[in-house]
């Protein structure tokens, strides 16, 4: 598997020895998982906006995640975080406005699938996995669905495939639980294991909606213990309600973007986006 700074540097290498770099003009992805972050971005949003008979859910939306970021996205009830999301999977098209994935993926242009092999993975908030196969067989499943495995996977398991299987069970710590059916674990363990089935498709972006919505405190801390173990794997997008959570994936330095009426309303630390006036206005409370 490559790393995500081994994907930036082929990358860079990539749009050196090929001026058109991973994409074509029209912005087809033609190499999967090669993104050109060299300008320092992974996903940049610009000026944004989507209407829905009239209403506008997204109102010139901008906003840019850098390369290996975890950013924490919070924010009131119809904020537009999750048509946000929608947008940089391709579910929503936008009314007017950019998304690029790294500097030549247009995100506009492509459809859901093209976007997912383009290196963004997404979560929704109920896990979606295969409750009748065991754990193993759900990871296994996943990768199957990333062309880059397929080789190894046409036979039988080879070894790097066989280990990166073994590195996320893991990861998502569900090795004692490898074999038993998924609709046999709890709710924190199957959104664990969704997690990894997307981390086998070696996304470059994750997008995780509400990942600790209906967790007990203990499976959201686990949880913030595996997206902090994925730091520098890949970047992270997390639309989250649950402060507790965000203070522990933000922590002191990680920036948190406060989202109101469809458009960004405050940047920064949690901190510091916590004493901000118009953010206890429209979220927090006093
Ligand atoms: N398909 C749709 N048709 C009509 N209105 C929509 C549609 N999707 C979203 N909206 C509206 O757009 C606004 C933004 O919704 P969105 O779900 O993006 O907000 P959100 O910040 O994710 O909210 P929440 O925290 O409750 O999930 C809401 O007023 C919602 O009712």
């Amino acid at each position: 598997m490559r790393s995500h700074e081994q994907r930036t540097a082929s990358a860079v290498e990539n749009s050196e020895a090929n001026p058109n770099g991973a994409v074509t003009g029209l912005g087809h992805v033609l190499e999967p998982g090669v993104i050109d972050v060299s300008h320092g971005t992974i996903l940049y949003l610009d000026d944004v906006t989507v209407s829905f008979d009239g209403f506008r859910a997204l109102d010139g939306l901008t906003l840019s995640i850098a390369p290996g970021e975890l950013r924490c996205v919070i924010g009131p009830n119809g904020a537009g975080k999750t048509t946000m999301m929608d947008v940089v999977s391709g579910k929503t098209r936008p009314d007017s406005g950019s998304a690029f994935l790294g500097q030549t993926i247009d995100l506009t242009r492509l459809r859901e699938p093209a976007i997912a092999t383009a290196g963004i993975g997404r979560k929704f908030q109920k896990p979606t996995v295969f409750e009748n196969h065991p754990v193993w067989e759900n990871l296994e499943l996943a990768m199957k669905a990333d062309k880059r495995w397929l080789a190894s996977l046409r036979a039988r398991l080879d070894r790097a495939a066989q280990a990166k299987l073994e590195a996320t069970l893991a990861l998502i710590d569900l090795e004692s639980a490898a074999y038993r059916l998924a609709g046999e674990l709890s709710h924190g363990q199957k959104q664990r294991l969704e997690i990894g089935m997307l981390l086998m498709q070696q996304p470059a972006l994750l997008l995780l909606d509400e990942p600790a919505a209906g967790m007990t405190d203990q499976e959201t801390m686990e949880l913030a213990r595996l997206l902090d173990a994925l730091r520098g794997t890949c970047s992270m997008m997390v639309v989250e309600h649950d402060m507790a959570f965000v203070a522990a994936l933000a922590g002191e330095t990680g920036m948190v973007t406060v989202m109101a009426d469809g458009r960004v309303l405050a940047e920064g630390t949690l901190d510091a986006v916590k004493r901000d006036e118009r953010v206890i206005v429209s979220y927090l409370g006093r």
